[in-house]
């Protein structure tokens, strides 16, 4: 298992994603944690996190599921190269398709538990499987395309 989280790697100047980026004060700061194989994820939703009294609202799952499946797919994508991670050139997916199925309400209250694993590794497409658990039941289940971008597409014309 990674020490540190491939997020941890991503560029400052770009790292202010809602869902993942170190300096987004008011973002979540998703965690993805890569063992060669699996990827891994930990986070407690909090109050403002519900849906209904008890549960957990899916948008926040989506997005928990979104950043994970992301990180799992650029993490993964540098073990194929053989490359550390953050080692240049820099590897960037951004989420072209994100197909999450709700199994069962997940409860408010607990960590959540997620586990990412690659089902197709391509030369820019990768599809990424994630699955989230709630004291060890599986409450939701994802696919996700991540597409591989060159890192400084989005950057404003400016920097
Ligand atoms: C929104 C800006 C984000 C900018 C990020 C840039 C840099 C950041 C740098 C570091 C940060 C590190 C990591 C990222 C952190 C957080 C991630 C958060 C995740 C998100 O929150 S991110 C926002 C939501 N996201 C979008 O805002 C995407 C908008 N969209 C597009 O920018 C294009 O649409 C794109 C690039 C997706 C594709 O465009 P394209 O022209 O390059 O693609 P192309 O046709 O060449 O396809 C190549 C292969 O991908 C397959 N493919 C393509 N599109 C697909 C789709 N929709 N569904 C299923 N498969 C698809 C094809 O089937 C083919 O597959 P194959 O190779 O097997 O044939």
């Amino acid at each position: 298992m990674s020490q540190q989280p491939i997020q941890n790697f991503y560029k400052d100047d770009v790292a202010i994603c809602y869902g993942c980026g170190k300096h987004n004060a008011d973002g979540l700061h998703i965690k993805t944690f890569w063992d060669g194989e699996i990827g891994r994820s930990t986070f407690t939703p909090r109050p403002e996190h519900t849906a209904f009294p008890g549960f957990v609202y899916g948008g926040l799952i989506a997005s928990l599921i979104d950043c994970h499946s992301i990180g799992t797919a650029i993490a993964a994508a540098y073990d194929a190269a053989g490359r550390a991670p953050g080692t240049d050139p820099e590897i960037t997916c951004v989420t072209g398709n994100l197909n999450v199925s709700y199994l069962k309400p997940t409860p408010m209250g607990v960590e959540l538990v997620l586990e990412a694993r690659i089902k197709e590794m391509g030369e820019r497409k990768i599809v990424v499987t994630c699955s989230v658990y709630a004291q060890d039941v599986e409450t939701v289940r994802a696919e996700t395309v991540a597409v591989r971008v060159p890192s400084r597409m989005f950057k404003k014309e400016a920097d």
